[in-house]
Formats: C-alpha cells, sequence, structure tokens
C-alpha cells in the first residue's frame, strides 16, 4: 500500500510522554477534520497537482501540501539512505488514521524501530499492535463517538489540546463517557497555540489531576 506522504524529517519529539525522544516524523497528507487552530493545516487537502518526486519530501524546508505517494518498503529504504540515527518514528498528518496503517506499522517494527502514531480519533486506528497510540481527540468531529470511543480504547497516550475551561470540561464528559484501556494510560493537556492563558490553565489543571503538561517544546526551541 501506498501512502501519501508530506515530509519525512528527524527530529526531536516535542509533545507528549516521549517528549525529547530522537524521533523521524512522517507526516501524511489529508485530514478532512478541520480544527480552527491547526497549526498543519496545509496537509488538509490530497490534490493530485501536488504530487511530486520522493526526494522533495525528505527536503523539504518549509510547510507545503506537496506530497509523494511511497509504501513501507520505499519508505525504510530512504531511512536508510538518509542514515538517521533515530530509531523511534512518529506518524502523524494530517490525519494518519485515514489510512490502513498496519503495513506500514507492521514493517517498521520488524525493522526494529519503536513506532507512534498522532491520531484524532475521527477514524479507526489499524496499526500493529506494538504501535504506541496517542489520541488528541476532536469531540463531536467527523467519525463521531462509536469511532472515537473505539480510539480512546485503544490509546496509550491522550493528549488534549486545550484553550479554555470548556476544553478541560469536553474531555471530562468524555472520560466519563468512553472505557480507557486501564489506568496507566497517559492523559496530557497541550496549550493551544503557546498562548499564555492556555498554558497556565493546562498547568493548574494538570497538577490538580496529576495529569501531565504537554508544551510544544519544539515551538518554544524553534525546530521543525
Ligand atoms: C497536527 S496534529 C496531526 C495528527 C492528528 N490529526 C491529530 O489531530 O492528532 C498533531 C498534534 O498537534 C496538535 N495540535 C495541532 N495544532 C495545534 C496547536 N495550534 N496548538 C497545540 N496543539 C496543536 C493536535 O491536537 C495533535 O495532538
Ligand atoms: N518536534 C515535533 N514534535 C511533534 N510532535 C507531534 C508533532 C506533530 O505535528 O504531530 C510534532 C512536530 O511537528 N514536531
Ligand atoms: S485533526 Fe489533526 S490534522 Fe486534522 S485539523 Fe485537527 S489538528 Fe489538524
Ligand atoms: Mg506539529
Amino acid at each position: 500500500m501506498k501512502y501519501p506522504v508530506n515530509e519525512v524529517f528527524q527530529t526531536i519529539q516535542g509533545e507528549g510522554v516521549h517528549a525529547g525522544v530522537p524521533a523521524i516524523f512522517v507526516r501524511l497528507q489529508g485530514c478532512p477534520v478541520g480544527c480552527a487552530w491547526c497549526d498543519t493545516k496545509h496537509t488538509w487537502d490530497v490534490e493530485p497537482d501536488d504530487e511530486v518526486a520522493h526526494d522533495v519530501i525528505f527536503t523539504k524546508k518549509l510547510d507545503s501540501p506537496q506530497f509523494s505517494r511511497l509504501d513501507a518498503e520505499q519508505l525504510i529504504s530512504l531511512f536508510n539512505e538518509q542514515q538517521y540515527a533515530a530509531r523511534h518514528v512518529v506518524i502523524t498528518g494530517g490525519e494518519p488514521c485515514m489510512y490502513d496503517l498496519t503495513a506500514l506499522t507492521t514493517q517498521l517494527i520488524e525493522q526494529g524501530y519503536s513506532v507512534q502514531i498522532e491520531t484524532s480519533g475521527t477514524f479507526a486506528v489499524q496499526v500493529a499492535e506494538q504501535s504506541w497510540v496517542t489520541v488528541s481527540p476532536k469531540i463531536a468531529m467527523k467519525g463521531g463517538m462509536p469511532v472515537l470511543a473505539e480510539a480512546m480504547h485503544r490509546a496509550d497516550e491522550i493528549k488534549h489540546p486545550v484553550a479554555r475551561q470548556q476544553d478541560v470540561d469536553n474531555l471530562d464528559e468524555l472520560l466519563a463517557q468512553v472505557e480507557l484501556s486501564d489506568s496507566d494510560v497517559f492523559i496530557c493537556l497541550q496549550p493551544i497555540s503557546q498562548k499564555a492563558r492556555a498554558t497556565r490553565l493546562c498547568m493548574d489543571t494538570c497538577i490538580a489531576r496529576n495529569w501531565r503538561l504537554s508544551v510544544q517544546t519544539h515551538k518554544y526551541i524553534g525546530i521543525a
């Protein structure tokens, strides 16, 4: 299966439980969810005219909707060509779970990588069992409750974007409705767009609930 890949780059995971881990990011093109504050709006549309050669997506300097179609074998062989040292692969987007990620995650794990998926919970999560699944729930959006509940149950980590108290209340409401896989699932609050008020609210709520704060560290240090 070929996946539409917007970009591939090696960096430090900036968010969530794995913040600080060197990682190869694979950003897939396409997302129909439409979050107003999304920081990757250039990944939303998959336009045939934006398809480019494989090397372009490994050397992008700026955000663009350009993408290339690659299967797992091609991706892994290009990782080797780039001589990446990271052993952790983060598959994000766009919305990666628009696509069946079983082949890609299985082959990456077979090659010795640990694999993490960043998903909104709006599509069924189709990944190898050993994958770390981060669900950033997009409440009352595409997919609906059955799909979101299933994704929440699969989640190893829930990373909720927060701007105001209503966002925390929405998460509480969702947590009351779904069953998590076990009590060890990490719950992280992530301030939207580094806003000071949102960061304070996330900090206060995390301290009160014994949850994790996830600031987007890569944005503070100015890396991809
Ligand atoms: C760009 S999304 C891609 C993966 C997937 N579509 C999702 O929403 O989880 C990756 C992560 O960034 C978060 N995010 C997007 N825009 C953000 C912003 N402006 N501030 C904070 N977090 C943001 C999302 O909630 C998600 O956790
Ligand atoms: N450094 C870094 N960490 C990230 N964690 C999640 C990201 C994403 O866009 O999904 C992201 C990203 O774009 N860069
Ligand atoms: S689901 Fe993710 S990629 Fe899609 S609009 Fe929302 S934050 Fe952006
Ligand atoms: Mg990002």
